[in-house]
């Protein structure tokens, strides 16, 4: 396929990170630790996602805020990695968020910082950069956290003047930005199944309460609803389909960007116009090559392609979760 035809994807994260991956051997709460390995990232969700379509070889278009005094991490990445940087600096530093991966047993702690701050200008010079890539771009991620001065129902908003472009959206948020943004009917979102028992307002632990929750987001108006369920695969679905898809048995190195890599080959998939079914193995191959990296790094594109034929996805109706 020539990727000069492709639908050119753009990412906007408003509130991203610097994540710092601490490794112990065994993690004691109370004690003195010391840190085994450490690790600098630049990340955030939109980040994330970005870096792994780059690393399947598409481009991609970055923007939203970065903090004007750690900005260079951020700004020397995109530059290596040939990603088209339009971030908006703001006054201050990108958050550092500090993940604690315990190698004893395997559990990742993560201490995520509220992040950056922006005013009404810096909100409005972003809608306008939004507007200006939407001309050309027809595929957008937005996602993650958003700076305590944003308004709730930003990520609505922006949905709402992407669609005016005849852009799909996929929406990768949590809490009161997740509920407000479905509103305005986004393309596709992939909550965990935490973030879907918050926005759902009540429990989802049979597969049956899965299945509805999906049902009422798609009759809502979106089209594809993505459901990660961690070490147990993730669901995929749009109008006709109901796909449970397996995940890989790799060695897991860090699990912290499982979530925006399985968004990114999501997207991937969507821009080689992929069926759902193709999506759903690419983006599972794609997040197993990333949780078997440390830190937030991309896998490699030749351990996602060899891993394709062996990702397990059954029709929900047919099989348990
Ligand atoms: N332990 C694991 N082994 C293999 N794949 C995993 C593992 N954990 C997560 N994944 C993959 O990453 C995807 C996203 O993980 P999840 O933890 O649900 O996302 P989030 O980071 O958004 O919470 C899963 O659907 C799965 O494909
Ligand atoms: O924007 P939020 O929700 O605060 O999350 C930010 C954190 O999430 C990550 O993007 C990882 O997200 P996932 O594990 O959900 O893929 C980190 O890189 C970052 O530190």
């Amino acid at each position: 396929m020539n990727k000069q035809k492709l639908a050119q994807i753009v990412t906007i994260t408003l509130n991203p990170a610097v994540d710092q991956t601490l490794n112990f051997t065994q993690f004691h709460v109370g004690q003195v630790n010391r840190v085994g390995k450490e690790r600098l990232d630049p990340a955030g969700k939109g980040i994330n996602v970005a870096k792994v379509i780059k690393s399947l070889g598409q481009d991609v278009v970055v923007s939203g805020f970065l903090g004007r005094d750690n900005a260079n991490i951020f700004e020397h990445y995109f530059q290596a990695q040939e990603i088209s940087n339009h971030f908006i600096k703001v006054d201050g530093a990108t958050r550092v968020n500090t993940k604690i991966v315990d190698e004893a047993s395997g559990l990742v702690t993560e201490i995520n910082f509220p992040g950056i701050h922006c005013n009404t200008s810096n909100l409005h010079e972003l809608e306008n950069i939004i507007k200006q890539l939407a001309v050309e771009s027809k595929l957008f991620v937005l996602s993650g956290s958003l700076p305590e001065e944003a308004p709730l129902d930003i990520y609505r908003k922006f949905i709402e003047i992407l669609k005016s472009y005849d852009c799909k959206v996929f929406l990768d948020t949590s809490g009161s930005a997740l509920t407000e943004g479905i509103k305005a009917k986004p393309y596709a979102i992939k909550p965990n199944i935490d973030e879907l028992k918050q926005l759902m307002g009540h429990s989802v632990e049979q597969e049956l309460d899965v299945l509805k929750a999906i049902d009422t987001l798609i009759s809502g108006g979106i089209a594809k609803v993505v459901i990660s369920l961690g070490g147990k695969g993730a669901v995929v679905a749009d109008r006709s389909q109901r796909l449970i898809v397996r995940p890989l048995d790799v060695r897991v190195s860090s699990t912290v960007g499982a979530g925006d890599a399985l968004v990114a080959g999501l997207v991937y998939g969507e821009a080689q116009g992929m069926s759902l079914e193709q999506q759903a193995r690419w983006a599972t191959a794609v997040a197993a090559a990333s949780v078997a990296q440390p830190g937030t790094q991309a896998g490699k594109f030749n351990d996602v392609e060899k891993q394709l034929p062996n990702v397990i996805i059954e029709e929900l109706k047919e099989c348990k979760l």
